[in-house]
């Protein structure tokens, strides 16, 4: 019986227990013998495998976070490290390597696969910054938490008139700001990709005051700057009381959303069928609601580009 393994590497993201569940069972259903892999490629240069029957990803599907756990290893960059996951796949018979993660995590599947591994990989991020794909595992539910978190504070902001100086992940991507940021509809979005203009902003939070309004909130991915000090500067150039939230991890919980939980399980099925067919080198996506997949070279030479037509229509509802 040929063997798959699975592990999570990098951020961790929700729908990343759902995805493993549907590559480990749709990889039983099809005839091949599952094992997970603990911490990434940690975990992989430690031995440290696990076998994963159908019942072992029972009860996970709802669950955030990753129960295979995720790690970074400075080791697994080095020939070294390499060389020791290599050892211990060859030694557990693994014949193919699936691995959820972001863009650091397809680069060590790519060496892997240049030395002979069959790797695969599933888009497990938060950002959404990887290339030829719609989305990345995660993202939908992102946005959720983050526009839930945004429904709170702006409860709060508008009782005391304050500005919300909101500070999201995403460290060269400012897709969940700008996402998030039209689901929440907020005054201003700050990304790394588009220039931005301080006072301009800071003339716009004044007026709509001025118009009528109670409150006002900035979006800022974290690529673009701080919140802590965007606040100051508007707080110094409008004299509004202005605060900075910063929502760190809380952004990366919480039960997966219904798009994530189906998206990761055709993404299981799909996966299962390339192994079947011995394609490999490649990483899934979804593009324009198919599931398609790429090699990681072409994936790697891509530009991940913003969607201007969407920071249009952000820019024409403000
Ligand atoms: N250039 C690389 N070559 C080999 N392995 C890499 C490379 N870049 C990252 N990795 C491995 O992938 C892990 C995850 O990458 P990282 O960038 O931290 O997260 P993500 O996969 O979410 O982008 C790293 O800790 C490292 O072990
Ligand atoms: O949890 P950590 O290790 O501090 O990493 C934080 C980073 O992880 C992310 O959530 C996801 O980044 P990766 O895809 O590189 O893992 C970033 O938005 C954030 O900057």
């Amino acid at each position: 019986m040929k063997k798959i393994a699975v592990l999570t590497s990098g951020g961790d993201s929700q729908g990343m227990n759902s995805a493993i569940r549907a590559v480990v069972r749709t990889g039983i259903a099809s005839g091949f013998e599952m094992v997970g892999i603990k911490r990434g490629y940690k975990g992989l240069m430690e031995n440290d495998f696990i076998t994963l029957d159908s019942r072992a990803v029972g009860d996970i599907l709802y669950r955030g976070g990753t129960f295979l756990q995720s790690a970074r290893s400075e080791e697994f960059k080095t020939e070294a490290g390499q060389s020791k996951a290599i050892n211990n796949l060859k030694e557990a018979g693994i014949d193919y390597l699936v691995v959820i993660g972001g863009d650091g995590s397809y680069r060590g599947a790519a060496a892997l696969q240049q030395q002979g591994i069959k790797t695969y990989g599933l888009p497990g991020t938060i950002d959404n910054d990887i290339p030829l794909t719609d989305y990345t595992i995660g993202f939908d539910t992102t946005l959720n938490v983050v526009t839930d978190a945004i429904g709170n504070l702006r409860d709060t902001m508008s009782s005391h008139e304050r500005v919300s100086v909101i500070e999201v992940m995403g460290r060269s991507c400012g897709d969940i700001a700008l996402h998030a940021g039209i689901s929440s509809g907020v005054d201003a979005v700050i990304i790394p990709e588009m220039k931005w203009d301080i006072e301009e902003i800071s003339k716009k939070l004044v007026q709509g005051f001025e118009n009528g309004k109670t409150h006002s909130i900035v979006m800022v991915a974290e690529g673009a700057g701080k919140a802590e000090d965007i606040a100051t500067i508007i707080k110094e150039n409008t004299d509004l009381d202005t605060r900075a939230t910063v929502l760190g991890h809380i952004q990366r919980g919480g039960t997966p959303s219904a798009f994530d939980r189906v998206f990761t399980s055709r993404m299981g099925y799909n996966v299962i069928e390339l192994i079947e067919k011995d394609i490999s080198g490649v990483a899934l996506g979804m593009e324009t609601n198919e599931i398609t997949y790429h090699t990681f070279e072409e994936i790697f030479n891509h530009e991940d580009k913003v969607d201007k037509t969407l920071y249009k229509i952000f820019k024409d509802l403000v």
